[in-house]
């Protein structure tokens, strides 16, 4: 009598799905900067990435450098508040996650800005996300990594060492406190073979 029971257990472990958050382990980071790091957060995460690299409808946008207008080395796509999401489990990402660091937030989590790094050419320089809220006052930036397995660096806004966390395949970073204007972080292009990678940054409205 147990053995469809057993079944279905191992059924959802065939399934994409989300572990419980109450194993993220923080690092303070100084200036009220804070991080949080959850690996394997998403199961079956490379089912996601396929289900994403085909789903979601990537553009390639080109932005003012100075006087002349460059290629952004990365596809995007921008999930508003209300946007139907791509997946449903990114509708429970962001739910979870809102739960979970609504003391940190005191709003919910909104918006999912997607990204698709094609290969080790694709790159995002060094920013905070300083639009909106960001700027002045703490907030939180939580990013599912999925793919190829890159180095996301940070470092202090001042100067000093940067901190490399090598995430993809379904794990979870998220910065927090004051760490978008304090800190910046990034994803360097490689030389190395790599394959592609996507990343779901979930925000509060107006963050950027
Ligand atoms: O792809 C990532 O992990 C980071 C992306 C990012 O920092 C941004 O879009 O603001
Ligand atoms: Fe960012």
């Amino acid at each position: 009598m147990t053995v469809p029971i057993q079944a279905s257990i191992l059924d959802q472990a065939d399934e994409i799905g989300l572990g419980p958050l109450g194993t993220v382990e923080r690092t303070q980071l100084g200036d009220g900067a804070w991080v949080d790091l959850l690996p394997n957060w998403v199961a079956c995460a490379q089912e996601l990435f396929e289900s994403l690299y085909r789903a979601v409808p990537w553009h390639a946008e080109r932005r003012r450098m100075y006087d002349s207008m460059v290629d952004v080395p990365r596809l995007l796509a921008f999930y508003d508040e209300h946007d139907p999401m791509p997946h449903p489990v990114l509708e429970r990402a962001r739910a979870q996650l809102t739960a979970y660091y609504a003391r940190d937030l005191g709003e919910p989590l909104c918006t999912a800005g997607l990204c698709l790094y094609r290969d080790g050419g694709d790159s995002v320089a060094w920013h905070g996300d300083t639009v909106g809220r960001g700027a002045q006052e703490d907030t939180v930036v939580a990013i599912v990594a999925l793919g190829a397995q890159r180095p996301f660096l940070l470092r202090p806004r001042g100067g000093g060492s940067s901190l490399r966390y090598a995430i993809g395949h379904g794990d979870l970073l998220v910065m927090g406190g004051s760490c978008q204007r304090t800190w910046e972080h990034a994803v360097p292009k490689t030389s190395k073979r790599v394959g592609p990678r996507i990343s779901i940054q979930f925000r509060p409205r107006d963050v950027r």
